[in-house]
């Protein structure tokens, strides 16, 4: 029997079986195995050569975007919208085949953002081009699900009488995103949610600590009480998958779902915006609807509407933290940031300094900061210094005792901002500081 066929078994077999306390370790058991089977089906064939289909697109620019949805619903508009870069867009269904970049163009950074075919029911099982098109997704810091407003849309009907009566059709939107979020949850994507573990010294935001041992058994404790997953059920789970050594520690109410994600540790946790697209064709009640959903963006490509929202959505839930330096003395890059990502690498002044060369650290003294992320300006920072977006740094070196690097706030006018404020002796050892702060960060409240 297949792997497919097995999930199927199994997953008949849960539906068949009652919910309820004394089949509560049975099922969490199925769920085990289920989930064993997934992984199995997501390892590629043995002796099948990877490449061919025309899914390989090499990794460029500051970080990846990739367009997720039903058939037809305009994520080839979509890409030919934003990027430039032309892919074929048509009223029939599969249109698109492959995977196809292009690059946009935003805040001084540039983002890859993918075409890929259209997936349908099914797609984590390897309908259509389904395993591909998600293996992609799953490459990708940010995933556009793009889904057809239009199709939302009520319908209007005459009834026999000869009146217009207002028939409202499933909103088979939300249907479709429905179908999309199982079938990327199936292969371990999770979508807009906090992973149940995170590395050590982030404890503080852990639901689950699990940890596997050479001897001793298991150990099951928990900070409260629980109620989804007793001893026994983690236990049957950690059987279920061999493990007889190990330390569970459950830091919140979670579920046998997270304990399995804990355990097969290969679970990708992707952030998602829905666009809604094809506004154009759908009443303003509806679009106002769609629009107060939860991580959502109303869009039409035909009429170009609210594409520049979506755009800031993008940025803002990518997250990327943009570092202007500048040498000693000298104008500030501010064509050319340091790009960084708290979920790609780290946004520490290490992870700045390592981006620009990686022998550089063993040189560095300390930095000096200047931006959203600093106390005072300048805030003379170590490498663990957490950096944020558009943060000015300079570094000073070891043993040469020289400023090499200085990087100064975004927009202000330079030369005549320093003699504004000189006077008033704020940056008066580092002439070069910038002598205002910008808008932005006036809005954020400096820490004190
Ligand atoms: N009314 C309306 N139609 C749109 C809009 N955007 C795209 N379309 C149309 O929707 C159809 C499908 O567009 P595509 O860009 O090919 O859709 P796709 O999602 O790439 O489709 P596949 O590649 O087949 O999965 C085309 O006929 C487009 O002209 C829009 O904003 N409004
Ligand atoms: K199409
Ligand atoms: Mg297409």
């Amino acid at each position: 029997m297949g792997i497919i066929e097995r999930i199927k078994e199994i997953e008949a077999e849960m539906a068949r079986t009652q919910k309820n306390k004394a089949t509560e370790y049975h099922l969490g058991q199925l769920k085990a195995k289920i989930a064993k089977l997934r992984t199995q089906l997501l390892e590629p064939p043995k002796g099948s050569s990877a490449g061919g289909d025309g899914f390989e697109v090499t990794k460029f620019g500051h970080g990846r975007v990739a367009l997720i949805g039903f058939p037809s619903v305009g994520k080839s508009t979509l890409l030919t919208m934003l990027t430039g870069t032309h892919s074929e867009a048509a009223s029939y269904e599969f249109t698109t085949l492959t995977c196809i970049p292009g690059i946009i163009h935003y805040n001084d950074t540039k983002i890859q953002l993918l075409d890929l075919p259209g997936i349908i029911e099914g797609a984590s099982e390897g309908k259509g081009r389904g395993r591909q098109v998600i293996a992609v997704a799953k490459s990708s810091d940010l995933v556009l699900m793009v889904l057809d407003a239009s199709k939302d849309a009520h319908k209007v009907l005459l009834s026999t009488d000869g009146h217009a009566v207002m028939m409202f059709i499933v909103a088979i939107s939300e249907g479709h995103r429905q179908i999309l979020t199982r079938e990327l949850e199936s292969v371990g994507l999770r979508l807009n949610k906090r992973p149940p573990q995170v590395s050590s010294f982030l404890t503080v935001v852990c639901v689950i600590y699990f940890k596997k041992k050479k001897t001793g058994g298991i150990s099951f404790n928990s900070t409260l009480p629980l109620t989804h997953v007793d001893e026994k059920l983690c236990y049957q789970i950690l059987h279920e998958y061999k493990i007889h050594n190990a330390e569970v520690l459950f830091r919140e109410d979670a579920t046998v779902d997270d304990l399995i994600d804990v355990i097969e540790g290969n679970r990708k946790y992707i952030k998602c915006v829905y666009v809604y697209n094809k506004i154009d064709v759908i009443g303003i009640d509806d679009v106002d609807k769609l629009a107060r959903r939860p991580n959502s963006v109303v869009i039409s490509c035909n009429l170009k509407l609210n594409l520049d929202r979506l755009l800031s959505k993008m940025w803002e839930e990518m997250g990327l933290v943009r570092v202007y330096t500048k040498p000693q003395g000298q104008q500030p890059d501010f064509s050319d940031p340091v790009v960084l990502s708290a979920d790609r690498g780290g946004c520490t002044v290490e992870d700045f300094c390592n981006h620009i060369h990686r022998n550089l650290i063993k040189d560095v003294k300390y930095v000096l900061v200047w931006g959203t992320s600093a106390r005072h300006y300048p805030q003379h920072c170590g490498l663990g210094h957490v950096l944020q977006d558009e943060d000015v740094v300079q570094i000073v070196k070891k043993k040469v005792f020289k400023t090499v690097l200085t990087m100064v706030l975004r927009p202000i006018d330079w030369v005549g901002q320093e003699k504004e404020e000189g006077g008033r002796g704020r940056f008066k050892s580092h002439s070069t500081a910038p002598a205002r702060i910008s808008d932005r960060q006036k809005k954020a409240p400096l820490k004190t």
